[in-house]
């Protein structure tokens, strides 16, 4: 790529801002069957989160992928913001580099989708820096190659979910707000996927299934046989409202729709727990940013 196409990339907007990468919770989880690869069929609600990792983008003249300061735990070519840009270029033979900044914010593996997220605004960002012009679609099927969750980031919206969480359809969910516990522990979502306790032949339910209160997740009972804290932020959470699992967890949260009693139940949990208030959306902070540039 030439020096006068890359100044031209460089005064595209947005360079140097902050772009949001918002958490998700799994308001319900049923697993449906298996594929032949091992890969678990799930049926899903993800709702998204204003609590956000935050991703800044610099322009390299260099054409590298690099990370402004490597997360601690994660290497530098694993981190799944430096895959997803490095997946653009090759996927698309661009040749610009970039070096990224991540703010991290959300708990890592605690089912809040944190990684995938942080990959999915790299993906969305990064095409419209480079004036790449990759449809929706195209950003969907690139974010599946680096894990099941970033679809629905890349998506932006409120979802029912099917397959392994990549066939989605948009839905409105009450924007309630949510109290999340994050339990000291790392759930391995592979580990819990292979165990033999796990269920795996849950009847496949309706979206009105769903609304009229059939909200279980699959994974609990297994995970809060491995992980005794997980159990104890359940039982700690349920006497304030219905606690249930996100994915895979560690995180265990319980919906409520004044904000007051939220507040007032992460007061009374504080002091034992680490908890995070947050608001349920519908549609994800990072397409409110990308209209505004
Ligand atoms: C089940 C969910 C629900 O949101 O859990 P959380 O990770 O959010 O807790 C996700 O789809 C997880 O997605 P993600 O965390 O990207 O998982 P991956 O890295 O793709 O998979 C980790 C491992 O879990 C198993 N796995 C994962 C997803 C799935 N539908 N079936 C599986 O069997 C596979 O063995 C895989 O190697
Ligand atoms: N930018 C990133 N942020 C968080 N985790 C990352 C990142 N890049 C790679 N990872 C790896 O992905 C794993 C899953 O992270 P995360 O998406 O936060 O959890 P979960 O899938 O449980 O919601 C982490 O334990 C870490 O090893």
């Amino acid at each position: 790529m030439g020096i006068v196409v890359m100044e031209a990339i460089g005064n595209v907007p947005g360079w140097g801002e902050k772009w949001p990468a918002p958490a998700k919770l799994n308001l319900m989880l049923r697993i449906t069957g298996r594929r032949a690869d091992g890969y678990h069929l799930l049926q899903t609600v993800f709702q998204m989160l204003d609590l956000c990792d935050w991703l800044t983008f610099h322009p390299a003249a260099d054409g590298r992928v690099s990370l402004a300061m490597p997360i601690p735990g994660v290497a530098e070519a694993e981190d799944l913001t430096v895959r997803a840009a490095n997946l653009l270029k090759s996927h698309t033979g661009c040749e610009a580099g970039v070096i990224i900044e991540v703010e991290k914010n959300l708990p890592m593996g605690g089912g809040l989708g944190g990684g995938s997220s942080d990959a999915a605004t790299t993906l969305v960002v990064l095409n419209h820096l480079w004036g790449l012009n990759l449809s929706k679609q195209e950003l969907m099927a690139l974010g599946l190659q680096l894990g099941a969750d970033v679809p629905v980031f890349v998506f932006g919206h409120s979802a029912w979910a099917e397959g392994v969480g990549e066939d989605l359809r948009a839905i409105e969910i009450p924007e309630s707000w949510v109290v999340i516990i994050k339990p000291d522990c790392h759930v391995n979502t592979g580990e819990i996927f292979r165990s033999d306790g796990l269920t795996r032949n849950s009847e496949s339910i309706t979206m009105s299934d769903f609304l009229a209160g059939e909200d279980r997740n699959d994974c609990t009972q297994e995970v809060c046989r491995v992980y005794r804290p997980v159990k104890d932020a359940i039982d700690a959470l349920s006497v304030y409202s219905n606690a249930r699992l996100t994915g895979t967890g560690a995180c265990v949260f319980a919906q409520f729709s004044e904000k007051e009693l939220a507040l007032s139940a992460c007061q009374s949990l504080k002091d034992d727990w680490s908890v995070f208030l947050a608001r349920g959306l519908n549609t994800s902070p990072l397409y409110g940013k990308l209209e505004k540039v």
